[in-house]
C-alpha cells in the first residue's frame, strides 16, 4: 500500500508548565491524501491548534510523529504554510510587501513578487489598499492579507487556524469559495480548524471530530455532498442531517470538556 501524503502517527503532545503537565493531544492518528481539504472540529481546548503546530514543525511531538510524504517533520517545515487566528502581519511592511514576503525567501525578483502579490490582493478585494500599512486596515482586512500571504506562497500544505473567524458573514462565504477554487487548481492539501460546522461542511472533503482534551480522533466523516455547496445544497435533507449528527458529536465533547474544566477549577482533576 502506498504511503499517505501526510500522517499523524499516534501523535501525543504534552506541555509542562511550572504547575502541571497538560496532555493536549493523545494518540492522534490521521492520514491525509494529497489535495484533500480536512477540517478539525471540537471543543475549545481539545488540541486543534496543537495538531497544526506539530504539522508546521513549530512544536515537536512528545511521542509519535508527523510524516509528510513519508518524512518525519523535525523542524519548521517549509512545505507547510500557516494562516494564524491572529493575522501576524509585519506592521512595518505595506500590504503588498507583507504578501510578497515569502516570495522573497523563494528567490523571486522584485517585479515577479509584486505581480504575484498583486494577483492575490485583487482576489480578496484589497487592490486599493496595496500600499497601506496593517495599522490602516480593519481586522477583517488584515485577516484577508494574511490569507493572501499564505496562498501566494503556494506551499504543498496550507494549515489554517480559524482563518475566517474575524470576517463578516458575506466576505467569509466568498473567501471559502475562493480558497477552494485556489487549492483545487494548485492541488494544495488543507488542514482547516473551524468552530463553524457549516463552514466545515461547505469546504471539507473530510471532517475530523476531535474528543475533548486530550484530543484524539473521535470520528472521521467523508463529506459526499455535491460541490459547490451553495445555499441549494445547504437546504437539502442530506446536509441538514449531516449537520445535526456532527453537532450532536461536538456537543457531547463540549459538555465533557466543560465538566473537565469545572472539575479542574475546583481542584479535583
Ligand atoms: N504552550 C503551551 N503551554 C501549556 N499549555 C498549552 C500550550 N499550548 C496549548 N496548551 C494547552 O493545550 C490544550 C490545547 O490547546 P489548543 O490551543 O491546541 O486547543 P484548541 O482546540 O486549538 O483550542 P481553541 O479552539 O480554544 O483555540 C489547552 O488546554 C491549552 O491550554
Amino acid at each position: 500500500m502506498s504511503k499517505p501524503f501526510m500522517h499523524f502517527n499516534n501523535l501525543t503532545m504534552s506541555f509542562t508548565t511550572r504547575k502541571e503537565t497538560v496532555t493536549a493531544v493523545c494518540d492522534f492518528d490521521l492520514k491525509v491524501d494529497k489535495g484533500q481539504v480536512v477540517s478539525l472540529v471540537g471543543a475549545s481546548g481539545c488540541g486543534k491548534t496543537t495538531v497544526l503546530n506539530a504539522a508546521a514543525g513549530f512544536l515537536l511531538p512528545t511521542t509519535g510523529e508527523v510524516l509528510l510524504e513519508g518524512e518525519k517533520i523535525t523542524a519548521i517545515e517549509p512545505r507547510c504554510g500557516m494562516v494564524f487566528q491572529s493575522y501576524a502581519l509585519f506592521p512595518w511592511l505595506t500590504v503588498k510587501d507583507n504578501v510578497a514576503f515569502g516570495l522573497k525567501m523563494k528567490g523571486l525578483s522584485r517585479k515577479q513578487r509584486h505581480l504575484e502579490a498583486q494577483k492575490y490582493i485583487e482576489l480578496v478585494g484589497l487592490k486599493a489598499f496595496a500600499n497601506a500599512y496593517p495599522s490602516e486596515l480593519s481586522g477583517g482586512m488584515c485577516q484577508r492579507v494574511a490569507i493572501c500571504r499564505a496562498l501566494a506562497n503556494k506551499t504543498d500544505v496550507l494549515l489554517c487556524d480559524e482563518p475566517f473567524a474575524a470576517l463578516d458573514a458575506m466576505t467569509r462565504q466568498v473567501m471559502q469559495q475562493e480558497l477552494l477554487s485556489i487549492v483545487q487548481k494548485s492541488q494544495q492539501t488543507v488542514l482547516f480548524i473551524t468552530h463553524s460546522i457549516d463552514e466545515a461542511l461547505i469546504i471539507s472533503d473530510t471532517i475530523v471530530v476531535m474528543s475533548a482534551r486530550p484530543g484524539r480522533v473521535k470520528t472521521m466523516i467523508d463529506v459526499k455532498l455535491p460541490r459547490p455547496r451553495d445555499v441549494n445544497v445547504q437546504l437539502t435533507k442530506d446536509y441538514i442531517d449531516l449537520k445535526k449528527s456532527i453537532w450532536d458529536m461536538v456537543e457531547e465533547e463540549v459538555r465533557s470538556s466543560l465538566k473537565l474544566t469545572k472539575r479542574a477549577g475546583m481542584g479535583q482533576d
